[in-house]
């Protein structure tokens, strides 16, 4: 089973990319989702002891957590010591049942494969990369998001033109879907052929 990672900067189009490679079967593992999944469920009594004002009845709730790390930094380092770890370990499961089950390709989307050396634990990495000025205004059409807040979340994650050095792939999403789906079938299929030289 060939693992592939696909990453990107915020907005940069790595969900729709890792959605691609699911359409040719692989196995899909979405980062993202998985936090939201654990923030109802198995890390609230975690991120509860260190950062109480951030729950409520359902669970870790975003917004206030999101609050927090705004006016406090620090506590980033301390939220990611207890998020990453449940990631990683969903993710292994997910790896270990897909490859019992015999299928060809797994892909990995995390928006933080650089910054958490999940490079190490996949086989090619893909990102997803558009103009900076294409980024931008897809970006700042989310509702909450502002220049300010874009800005900080760029200078926490590795800049593209450095994602794109370390990319085995990149996945232009600067045009249309139909566009990258070609570049991602193009990929698929270089990876199909190295696997069965
Ligand atoms: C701070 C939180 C609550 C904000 O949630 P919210 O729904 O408002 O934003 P969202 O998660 O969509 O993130 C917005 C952008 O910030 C980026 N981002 C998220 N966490 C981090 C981080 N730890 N470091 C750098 N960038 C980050 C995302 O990749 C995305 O591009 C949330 O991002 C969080 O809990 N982050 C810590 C867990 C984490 O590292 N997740 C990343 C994927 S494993
Ligand atoms: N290949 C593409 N062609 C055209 N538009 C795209 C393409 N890929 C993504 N987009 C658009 O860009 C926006 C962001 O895409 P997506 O959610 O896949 O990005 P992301 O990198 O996963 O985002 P984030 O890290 O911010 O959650 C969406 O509005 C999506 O429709």
């Amino acid at each position: 089973m060939i693992v592939i990672g696909v990453t990107g900067s915020i907005g940069m189009g790595k969900s729709t990319t890792a959605r691609l490679f699911a359409a040719h079967g692989a196995v899909l593992h979405d980062a993202d989702a998985v936090v939201h999944a654990l923030y109802r469920g198995e890390a609230v009594p975690l991120v509860a002891a260190r950062f109480p004002e951030a729950i409520t009845e359902e669970g870790v709730d975003r917004v206030k957590l999101a609050a927090i790390l705004a006016e406090d930094p620090a506590a980033l380092p301390v939220l990611e010591a207890i998020v990453h770890p449940m990631v990683q370990a969903v993710e292994a499961e997910r790896m270990a049942a897909a490859r019992s089950e015999g299928r060809a390709m797994f892909v990995t989307d995390v928006p933080l494969l650089f910054e958490t050396g999940a490079e190490n634990r996949v086989d090619v990495v893909v990102v997803a990369s558009a103009p900076s000025e294409i980024q931008a205004t897809r970006v700042l059409k989310r509702p909450g998001m502002t220049p300010e807040r874009f800005a900080a979340i760029l200078a926490r994650q590795v800049p593209d033109a450095e994602k794109r050095r370390r990319a085995h792939f990149i996945v232009d999403t600067g045009h249309s879907k139909e566009a990258s789906a070609l570049i991602v079938a193009d990929i698929v299929r270089a990876l199909a052929a190295k696997a069965a030289a």
